[in-house]
């Protein structure tokens, strides 16, 4: 893609530095309102600290949530074709007409929590390559997904909700975690694959890790071999709201799976994101653990789509709604303890 924002790897990893800090004005200033607001002190919980936290990277100590954004992304796989998904590859592009059509849980879930959402097929008839055979992607293959995910962020946004659609993409995030914090478990059940198809799965995982072994101690490398172009597209997303200073909410495995590679390439990258929710798929947890987040739901959803964050869109928008809109003990004549 000759007009692909991102070029080569490098580009990408100098969209990785001088990454924007929350404003500690606005997180001293909303300390502040928190403290004087109609309640006993810490008496809404968690949902203090995200609202300040919000605040802070919104850079307004009494901000208000106007413009969420549900960006979901669609990408086929070549691991596929090895039997690691209980359902066939062409759900994929048949989900992508299922979201366009308003039929999906995550149609229903954005529209519950208002938010807009918008929809990224990305070349579904050309999965990427097997992993275990070379490279899932070529450099402009990754690059290009990249950009796309960059570019479908709406800059007016002050909410971010990534979310994917890809069969046999848990394989992929599997092989992504394992290559970026290695040890074992990261294998799971992605749709409900048991029995000796999960066991085809954890080879297939470990193949790819061998192939590519002399690799991976490069992130971004760990994202073009073993990821998909729905991850990378995810990826890219994530940055250009840290960018932009819009907060994200993460949503499933494969979710922060893509997220964890910005991580491991800049420490600190993900600090603009908030775990929406765990998902059933047991690795998930594991990886929050690693990214040091607590997730705000634990539902036993595992069905990825954006549908566990914009759950948690509910929460955030309750948070900001209470710090910003909440009366003072001096507006309201309450009496302070
Ligand atoms: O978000 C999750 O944690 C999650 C866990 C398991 C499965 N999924 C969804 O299921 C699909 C991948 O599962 P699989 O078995 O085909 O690898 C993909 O479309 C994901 O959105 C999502
Ligand atoms: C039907 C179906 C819907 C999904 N949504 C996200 N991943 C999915 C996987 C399947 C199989």
């Amino acid at each position: 893609m000759p007009d692909a924002r991102f070029a080569t790897l490098d580009d990408i990893r100098a969209a990785l530095t001088g990454l924007p800090s929350p404003d500690a004005q606005a997180l001293s200033g909303a300390q502040a309102r928190n403290g004087q607001l109609t309640k006993p002190p810490g008496a809404l919980g968690r949902l203090e600290d995200l609202a300040q936290w919000y605040a802070s990277w919104r850079g307004d100590l009494r901000p208000r949530i106007e413009r969420p954004q549900v960006a979901v992304f669609a990408g086929n796989h070549g691991v596929a074709s090895l039997g690691v998904s209980a359902f066939p590859p062409e759900v994929t592009a048949q989900m992508v007409a299922n979201f366009e059509a308003g039929g999906a849980a995550i149609n229903q879930l954005a529209r519950t929590f208002g938010a807009t959402m918008t929809v990224t097929p990305l070349e579904l008839d050309r999965p990427t390559a097997d992993f275990t055979q070379g490279p899932a992607m070529s450099e402009d293959e990754l690059c290009a997904a990249f950009s796309v995910g960059w570019d479908a962020v709406d800059p007016a946004a002050d909410v971010l909700v990534p979310g994917e659609m890809g069969i046999a993409n848990t394989t992929a995030a599997s092989a992504v975690a394992a290559a970026l914090y290695g040890g074992v478990g990261w294998v799971g059940a992605g749709t409900g694959v048991t029995g000796a198809a999960l066991g085809r799965k954890a080879e297939v995982v470990a193949a790819g890790l061998e192939r590519h072994r002399d690799a991976l101690g490069d992130p971004l490398e760990v994202l073009r071999r073993l990821g998909g172009r729905e991850l990378a597209a995810m990826a890219g997303a994530v940055l250009r709201a840290r960018h932009l200073r819009v907060p994200v909410l993460l949503d499933g495995f494969i979710c922060t799976a893509a997220a964890s590679v910005l991580e491991r390439a800049a420490p600190g990258a993900l600090d603009h994101c908030a775990a929406g929710h765990v998902s059933a798929e047991a690795a998930h947890a594991a990886l929050l653990e690693r990214l040091n987040k607590r997730p705000l739901l634990s539902l036993g959803l595992r069905l990825g789509e954006g549908t566990g964050g914009a759950l948690a869109l509910g929460v955030l928008r309750g948070a900001v709604e209470c710090h910003s809109g909440m009366a003072t003990f001096a507006e309201a004549g309450v009496t302070d303890g």
